[in-house]
């Protein structure tokens, strides 16, 4: 190893055993790939270029992204499509040293266009196989609801998904935030709860504690997506640490979206330092600039992190995952493992 510290924690941090929980596998799909899609499903892009529309990701909000974020998922139509996407996110958590990966997908982005269910789960699952054949790497899918949608758009979208949910292990909750409580949901969350899904939402990224609250409250699920805002509410940060309630949070995409300045203001050192259990994740990394392990060292440079931090942080990853308790003990020997051989900091 490098006798510069900073660079051994770097690559400690890079090539430790960890879980992605927070990764929607359309953000996955890199602007090369939006081309040669489009190029062979025939679809007209509004732009010239790979490059003219790698201009375009400069965002200013959370909209912003998802404008852009939605028109890309136009040019997936096929059971292939979904694969070629899945399958190059999964080679590069693969070499993020990603064992365990639970992705999101936007179902209603897709049947929207015509795009029939078999195809959109059928090529990620068939991906996800591939993954778990040539690397032992495990992964669970989760179905968001688009929040700007209405209610009864996501019942219509969990009836679909009936006949597709031995692939699907939990629920989600995405889209714009902002005037989109959880409470419009917590009919169809308890329905899915009924069905013996996992419970996760996106709350506290753009929208207020109170979301966060109410995901808990109202959804009742089992992890937050991001939740950074929970800090400007000591009760919340209370029952969230007593509860220990998992935060997936996706440093990035926070600076990305404006959610934070700069990495060097991210509030993730103080998340800690509350007692919470926090995760690292990448969210949409073809729009945000970075995998996994970019999240992971961008963060570790601007932060005071240390090695016990990245034990920690990839600990709770395992330990958040929907995965039985065999596999967690699995995972985090491996994990120990790891850290053993490369020895003290
Ligand atoms: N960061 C994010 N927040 C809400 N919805 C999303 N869909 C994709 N990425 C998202
Ligand atoms: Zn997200």
């Amino acid at each position: 190893m490098s006798s510069d510290p900073q660079a051994s924690l770097l690559a400690l941090v890079k090539g430790m055993p960890k879980a992605e929980l927070h990764i929607h596998i359309e953000g996955s799909l890199e602007p090369e790939l939006i081309f040669a899609l489009a190029h062979r499903n025939g679809v007209t892009l509004p732009y010239d270029s790979v490059e003219q529309l790698r201009r375009a990701y400069a965002f200013n909000d959370l909209q912003s992204f998802l404008d852009i974020y939605y028109a890309g998922t136009s040019v997936l139509l096929t059971e292939q499509d979904f694969y070629d996407m899945t399958w190059a996110y999964l080679q590069r958590a693969h070499a993020d040293n990603i064992c365990h990966t639970e992705l999101f997908f936007d179902p209603q982005s897709h049947l929207s266009r015509g795009v029939n269910f078999a195809a959109i789960v059928g090529g990620i699952d068939r991906a996800l196989g591939d993954a778990a054949a040539e690397w032992g790497m495990t992964s669970g899918l989760i179905m968001c609801f688009l929040r700007h949608l209405s209610e009864e758009d996501a019942f219509a979208t969990l009836e679909q998904a009936m006949p597709y949910l031995p692939a699907i292990v939990g629920i989600g909750l995405d889209s714009s935030e902002r005037d989109h409580p959880p409470e419009k949901f917590s009919r169809v969350f308890a329905r899915c709860r009924e069905l013996g899904l996992r419970l996760v939402a996106h709350a506290g990224e753009e929208g207020p504690p109170a979301y966060i609250r109410d995901a808990l409250d109202l959804l009742h699920v089992a992890r937050i997506d991001h939740g950074v805002r929970c800090l400007e509410d000591p009760a919340l940060v209370e029952l969230l640490r007593a509860r220990q309630v998992p935060l997936t949070v996706c440093p990035k995409s926070n600076v990305k979206l404006k959610v934070f300045p700069q990495m060097a203001q991210h509030n993730l050192r103080a998340l800690l330092d509350a007692g919470l259990m926090v995760t690292i994740n990448s969210d949409d990394p073809a729009y945000f600039g970075g995998y996994m392990n970019e999240n992971f060292t961008e963060i570790f440079s601007a932060l005071p992190l240390d090695r016990d931090d990245a034990l920690r942080l990839a600990c709770n990853s395992f330990d958040a995952a929907f995965v039985n308790d065999a596999t967690k003990v699995g995972y985090r020997e491996q994990l120990y493992a790891y850290f053993d051989r490369a020895g003290p900091a």
